[in-house]
């Protein structure tokens, strides 16, 4: 009879060494397994200023072929405690022979990103395949996002952003640690 109280049959895991075995493909991104959070700087031409944020990002699997991502971030104010919850997106990470990646990427202010590139040598690359839009989200055309592993506990992350009629250009950058 089944159990509807059980626990899932199949958790995800967040480190490398710890059931499920990680598929053989997610070898260029074991080491983004976990949970990372951190700070960082952020500004468009279309905005009065520049800003600071937290931001925590989760990578896990289960066992397949690709990767759970999770980004939360919030603002900053002067003296770096919280002011408000900001952007928030999750997605899968679809690892390819040779280190390709398809990514599926989807926010709450209506934005769905399909997003291809590279992962290798402590890198993961990210550019814009195709976006689509609700009726009411914000014009976004392209994105890119790069992630480098700096060492073990150390993650950077840079975004691009084509957007409201301007072309690709900085939107933000953050440095994260690993949490666990
Ligand atoms: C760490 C993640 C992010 C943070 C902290 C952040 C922060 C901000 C802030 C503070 C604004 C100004 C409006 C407001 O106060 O809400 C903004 C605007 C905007 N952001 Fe982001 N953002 C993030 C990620 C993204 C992503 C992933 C995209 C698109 C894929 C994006 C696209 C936009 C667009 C289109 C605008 C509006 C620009 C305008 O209307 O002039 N942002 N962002």
């Amino acid at each position: 009879m089944f159990d509807p109280a059980a626990e899932h049959p199949y958790p995800d895991s967040h480190r490398p060494d710890a059931p499920p075995a990680p598929h053989p493909l997610l070898a260029p991104v074991l080491g983004l397994l976990g949970t990372w959070r951190g700070r960082g700087e952020g500004g468009y031409p279309t905005l009065d200023g520049d800003f600071a944020y937290g931001q925590e990002v989760v990578f896990s699997h289960d066992g397949r072929p690709f990767l759970r991502y999770e980004a939360r971030a919030w603002l900053l104010d002067a003296e770096d405690a919280p002011l408000r919850p900001a952007a928030r997106e999750s997605g899968w990470w679809r690892l390819q022979p040779d280190g390709r990646v398809e990514a599926l990427i989807t926010q709450p202010t209506g934005i769905a990103e399909i997003a291809v590139g590279q992962a290798g040598k402590g890198t993961v690359d990210l550019s814009t395949h195709d976006v689509a839009l609700t009726p009411t989200a914000k014009e976004v055309t392209a994105t890119r996002r790069r992630y480098t592993l700096a060492d073990d506990a150390t993650l950077t992350f840079a975004f691009d952003l084509a957007a409201v009629g301007r072309p690709l250009q900085h939107h933000l950058s953050a440095s994260l640690r690993r949490t666990q």
